[in-house]
């Protein structure tokens, strides 16, 4: 699905990673690890196409993302630390947005789906007001909207609290089964429940 050939990033005069190339299939999932700094948001804005990289190219279904990008972008769901909630709208009214966006009818679908993320009695005021945790399980919601085939993640376990953890767990074996494919970065540790987990380790570069 997905193939990462040859890629460079400098930054600052620093060498993040040189000449990386790897290969994410349907159906498997592949955590960038690596200490703070070492370039995993780099490396995952490139391949979401948000940046180029100084070399090498991304490819998805055999096809380069910069020349297929808008074929590229219909099947990627990517969140990043910003994760694209509005703080001003309730949890609800963000969901709709979010319904509209992908071409859903909104109906009460959009207050089940905040119930099965625990939101009981939070969608109809300010996000900005809500904790941590609970924005981010509003954020979350676009992995139980969206049928984009890859997802680009970057630590999307941030906030959650055990139960939100195992929650999104079992939508990432989900979304596997279904035939996607999932790249994250997280500090978690994930191979006890991915038994095909794929790592790849960035080094802090001096
Ligand atoms: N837009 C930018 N302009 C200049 N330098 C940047 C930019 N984005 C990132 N960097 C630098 O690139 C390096 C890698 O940053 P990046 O955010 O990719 O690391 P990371 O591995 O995701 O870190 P963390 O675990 O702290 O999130 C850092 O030293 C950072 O200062």
């Amino acid at each position: 699905m997905l193939e990462i050939k040859s890629v460079t990033c400098t930054k600052q005069e620093r060498c993040l990673f040189e000449s990386l190339s790897f290969s994410l299939e349907a159906g498997q999932i592949m955590q960038i690890e690596g200490p703070n700094g070492a370039g995993k948001t780099s490396l995952l804005r490139i391949i979401a196409g948000f940046a180029r990289p100084d070399e090498g190219e991304i490819f998805f279904d055999k096809k380069s993302i910069r020349q297929y990008y808008d074929e590229f972008a219909a099947q990627l769901l990517f969140i990043g630390h910003k994760t694209g909630v509005n703080g001003q709208l309730s949890a609800y009214e963000n969901v709709c947005h979010w319904l509209c966006v992908h071409g859903c009818k909104v109906d009460k679908q959009a207050y089940d789906l905040l119930a099965d993320l625990g939101l009981v009695g939070l969608e109809d005021v300010p996000v900005r007001t809500l904790s941590a945790g609970q924005q981010r399980r509003v954020a979350l919601v676009r992995l139980w909207l969206n049928n984009a085939r890859l997802w680009i993640l970057d630590e999307p376990f941030t906030a959650l609290d055990k139960k939100g953890v195992a929650l999104l767990q079992a939508q990432f074996k989900k979304h596997l089964e279904q035939g996607g494919a999932i790249l994250l970065t997280t500090h978690q540790d994930l191979t006890t429940h991915f038994d095909e987990l794929k790592t790849l380790v960035l080094e802090y570069q001096f």
